[in-house]
């Protein structure tokens, strides 16, 4: 900006308001959603939707569980009133949804609105006049008393259109259209006026929305407005208090949680926020915010994946990537420490049966919502060991010991180096495969068996014979070996090949589930005469053989591509 500008502004004045109440209070019900995709949303596209598009929206919004619709402003265009006759027409219209149509308080456009909705049998009419003082002064040009007059024969107008539709269930709605630049005294009367026309009461509520047309101040100022208006309304009982805000200071969501908090009962919005400007204000994070603490939202947003399809469909508009629940980046981490984290806090919630979802660095779980686990964990140059593990562990069922986790981090952090880019699982598990299990050189196996097994309980003691046959260095070798395992004896006969000295640190082994048939793997370590240590892995049908194998691999990178003998001596 042009730091001299400032000049041009000034601040919000502030509400002085000490009986406020609402920042003890806690949201703890979902409010009564109202989705305005199909109507501020549409609005604000650059190419407005087609009455396909507007019925494919119409089906996803029912399926969600929205039950109020604002489905467009039918005296508008002829696509917004031909969306409305064909939701009645051709029955679209599910028992226990309302339809609500937007109509500014114009004698010709409320009658066209009304021709619209001829036959259904439940709508909300909604009409509304900005109140501002700037609209009045400029759009206006207008004396409040001439605001509210308008808005008056406004609702005078809907009342009398409404008589000639006996068939339909009508709900009444007002808005004072930029309430945010309303003087509040002015909004509270404006609106009785209006509620006096439609002779509300507890038994006929009227639904007054109070719009933060343009998001103008910080959310608590929002939220002590809402509190206010409701404080000194005299019908406060006849009355729903809705809010419709904006994100202009992109605080949409924390002033509609917080107008909640200060007494709102109704949300009107859009998904993933599209809408005028900087869009409505998001439904989807409010929901799931809620849904987070424990809240049933009341609307269904375990596809989430199936929402975003057809909104960037629909809209045009794509979802951005770290949008709050539904970016593609939002179940994932890139970084070490967070993936360790995230690694460490999924075992722990698999295995402990928790009844709370406590992950760090996981607000919710992805499965809640339609995510897989796979795509949490992403390796590039900023992960960790921790995550590398992770995608072994997720996407192929390899359970590293964690005492071989920094090897294989390394192996792929070197990988992650030299690319200079984003890993894909595959390739991960490729480099394992690489690296653990396509080892030939020097020692290849050719046959196992085991000769003789005797295990004797009451002495504690158990004894193998072994014969294998090898590749080494190219020549085919017979070996053979006792001792008190199988694993032990192959050991033991191997020694004859290898005249360096080596030993045995550390074994560990486990089922491997993925595949058609149960397999094992194996982990072994080895220590060379100059005190170097490597892993090795293998994979068998059978769980002695994977274990033959895995020291082979760990023996077949100690000797690093080279002679046995020369490598272990
Ligand atoms: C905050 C919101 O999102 S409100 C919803 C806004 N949505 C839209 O505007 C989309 C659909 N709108 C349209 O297609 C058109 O604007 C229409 C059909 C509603 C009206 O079209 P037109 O009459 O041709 O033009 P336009 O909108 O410029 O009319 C402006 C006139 O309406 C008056 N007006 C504006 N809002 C209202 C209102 N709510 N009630 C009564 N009069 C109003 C203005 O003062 C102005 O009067 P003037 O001609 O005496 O100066
Ligand atoms: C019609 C009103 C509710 C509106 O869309 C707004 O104020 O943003």
């Amino acid at each position: 900006m042009k730091p001299e500008s400032v000049k041009k502004y000034r601040p919000y004045p502030t509400l002085p308001f000490p009986q406020r109440t609402w920042p003890d209070k806690r949201i703890e019900t979902a409010p009564t959603w109202c989705s305005v995709d199909l109507r501020d949303g549409n609005q604000a596209l650059i190419q407005p939707m087609s009455l396909a598009k507007k019925l494919e929206m119409w089906e996803l919004l029912l399926d969600i569980g929205f039950r109020e619709i604002e489905v467009g402003f039918p005296s508008a265009s002829q696509v917004e009133f031909e969306f409305a006759r064909t939701l009645i027409d051709d029955g679209l219209i599910p028992p226990g949804t309302a339809i609500q149509v937007l109509t500014q308080a114009r004698e010709h456009l409320i009658k066209r609105t009304f021709e619209s909705i001829r036959g259904a049998r439940d709508v909300i009419v909604h009409l509304y006049n900005s109140t501002s003082t700037l609209q009045r002064d400029v759009v206006f040009n207008m004396s409040r008393k001439e605001i509210i007059d308008l808005a008056v024969r406004g609702a005078e107008l809907v009342q009398q259109e409404a008589k000639n539709y006996p068939e339909t269930r009508f709900r009444y709605q007002y808005s004072p259209e930029s309430f945010t630049g309303t003087e509040l005294d002015f909004a509270v009367e404006i609106c009785e006026a209006v509620m006096a026309v439609w002779q509300a009461d507890e038994q006929n509520r009227i639904i007054i929305n109070l719009p933060a047309t343009v998001e103008l101040a910080t959310p608590n100022i929002f939220a002590d407005q809402i509190e206010w208006f409701c404080a000194h309304m005299k019908q406060r009982d006849a009355a729903i208090i809705s809010v419709h805000t904006h994100n202009d200071r992109g605080c949409a969501v924390a002033a509609t949680e917080l107008a909640l908090m200060a007494g709102a009962e109704r949300v009107e919005g859009t998904l993933f926020g599209n809408g005028e400007r900087t869009g409505n204000v998001d439904i989807v994070t409010l929901a799931l915010n809620m849904f987070t603490h424990g809240v049933d939202p009341q609307l269904d947003l375990h596809d989430i994946n199936r929402l975003i399809d057809v909104y960037e469909r629909v809209n045009r508009i794509p979802v951005h990537l770290r949008h709050p629940y539904a970016g593609e980046l939002v179940y994932t981490a890139f970084s070490g420490s967070h993936q360790d984290a995230i690694n460490k806090g999924m075992s722990r919630y698999e295995t402990a049966s928790a009844a709370f979802w406590e992950v760090p660095y996981l607000p919710i779980d992805p499965s809640d919502v339609g995510r897989t686990y796979e795509s949490i964990i992403r390796i590039n140059s900023q992960s960790g060991k921790g995550g590398v593990a992770y995608i072994m562990d997720h996407d192929f069922g390899i359970k590293m010991p964690k005492e071989m986790h920094p090897e294989f981090g390394r192996i792929v952090q070197e990988m992650t180096d030299r690319e200079g880019r984003e890993l894909h699982a595959r390739e991960i598990n490729h480099a394992f495969e690489e690296t653990y299990l396509d080892l030939h050189h020097p020692f290849d196996l050719i046959s196992f068996q085991v000769m003789k097994r005797h295990s004797d309980k009451k002495e504690k003691r158990s004894f193998a014979e072994v014969e294998a046959t090898l590749e080494v260095d190219g020549r085919e070798q017979s070996i053979k070996g006792t001792g008190n395992g199988p694993l032990d004896a192959f050991s033991n006969a191997l020694k004859v090949l290898v005249t360096g000295e080596w030993s045995l640190c550390s074994y560990h082994e486990h089922a491997l589930n993925t595949g058609s048939h149960a397999k094992a793997v194996a982990y072994i370590q080895v220590e060379r005469s100059d005190g170097k240590r490597f892993w090795g892995a293998g994979i068998d049908t059978d769980i002695i053989i994977a274990s033959v194998k895995a020291l082979l691999s760990g023996l077949n990178r100690a000797a690093n591509g080279q002679k046995a003998t020369v490598a272990l001596g």
